[in-house]
């Protein structure tokens, strides 16, 4: 049953599929290094949740991000639940052969709609990128390996300030034309607002079919699940989230956490939009990666329910 008060013209998605992305988004930016067996713990707890697709980890160089210096350990560590996916971030062919070498059955490659984030986050243009993430497909490709494509700095870039939407609808057509089935639009430092995000949908859709999209929207200005229900009037049914609302990007100072999955499946709920996670387990996996990190969920549903 829909909630009362939404308008036809506004149609909602029956259901939703959440992109639990806290095991990687949210660890890579923690300055404590969580133990291996405590992150093994957590993607575990969040595949019981009734989440289907959780981004385990990354195969990028140690030295860049070395809170994802155990990516081998984590893929084989992890119980895989049949029906669940956990794709990993590969930002070369060397990540990709090392990704499916590690048992990976699913990655993402991501790019950026700005050029100075582009070159801080993984030392080259977009456009040389893209050639790097040619080779990625090709092979995932030849080892039928599903690709899932990210565009950050979808809105707002640390270095360039505001992005123009062509800029997004240019990298994301890219990614999509090379085979990816899925594009992940990032506001990476969380400041976007119904507005921009409208404009940049809107540019974005005409070039990319709004099936095929989704987005992954950080809080740092407060704005993500406003953001996120304008991307669903538009009809993206697919949404990037953070259990507790770990995370953040190293390579974007002072941008906070993804949106907590927690909040996201709350406001989901309400809406009648079915989504196929248990809140409780969720909140479960939240308290005990925030006991493992000794801080606090920034999860505004996970502490009102602490209250009640
Ligand atoms: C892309 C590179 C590797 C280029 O890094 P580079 O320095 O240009 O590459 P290189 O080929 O010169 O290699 C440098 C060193 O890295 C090694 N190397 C090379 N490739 C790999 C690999 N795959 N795995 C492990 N090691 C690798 C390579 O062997 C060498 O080692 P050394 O000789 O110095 O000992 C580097 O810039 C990098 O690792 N960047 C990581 C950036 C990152 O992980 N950022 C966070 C994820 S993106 C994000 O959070 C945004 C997102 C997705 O969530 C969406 C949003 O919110 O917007």
């Amino acid at each position: 049953m829909r909630a009362a008060g939404i308008k036809a013209s506004q149609a909602l998605p029956e259901t939703v599929k959440i992109v639990e992305v806290g095991p990687r988004d949210g660890l890579q930016n923690e300055k404590v290094v969580v133990p291996t067996e405590a992150k093994i713990n957590l993607i575990n707890m969040l595949s019981e949740s009734g989440l289907t697709v959780i981004e385990a980890t990354s195969f990028v160089s140690p030295k860049w991000v070395p809170q994802m210096g155990d990516q081998v350990e984590v893929m084989k560590g992890i119980k895989k639940k049949p029906g669940v996916s956990y794709p990993v971030l590969t930002p070369n062919l060397r990540g990709f052969q090392a990704a499916v070498k590690a048992g990976a059955s699913e990655v993402a490659i991501f790019g950026a709609a700005s050029e100075l984030f582009s070159k801080k986050n993984i030392n080259c243009s977009v456009e040389e990128s893209l050639q790097r993430f040619d080779e990625v497909m090709k092979a995932a490709k030849e080892a039928a390996v599903p690709v899932r494509g990210y565009v950050s700095c979808v809105v707002g870039c640390p270095y360039e300030g505001k992005v123009a939407p062509e800029k997004v609808a240019h990298v994301a057509k890219r990614l999509y034309s090379m085979g990816c089935y899925e594009i992940s639009l990032g506001d990476t430092i969380g400041v976007g607002t119904p507005g921009s995000m409208t404009e940049m949908l809107e540019a974005v859709s005409r070039e990319v079919p709004v099936s095929a999209l989704a987005v992954h929207c950080h809080d740092t200005y407060g704005q993500a699940l406003a953001n996120i229900l304008v991307a669903l009037q538009m009809g993206i049914s697919v949404v990037d989230s953070s259990v507790a609302g770990l995370g953040g990007c190293p390579y974007a100072q002072g941008a906070s956490g993804n949106v907590a999955t927690e909040d996201v499946v709350y406001m989901l709920h309400g809406l009648g939009i079915k989504t196929g996670v248990d809140l409780l387990k969720l909140m479960d996996a939240g308290s005990f990666i925030c006991r493992a990190l000794n801080r606090k969920t920034n999860s505004k549903v996970a502490q009102a329910a602490c209250k009640l």
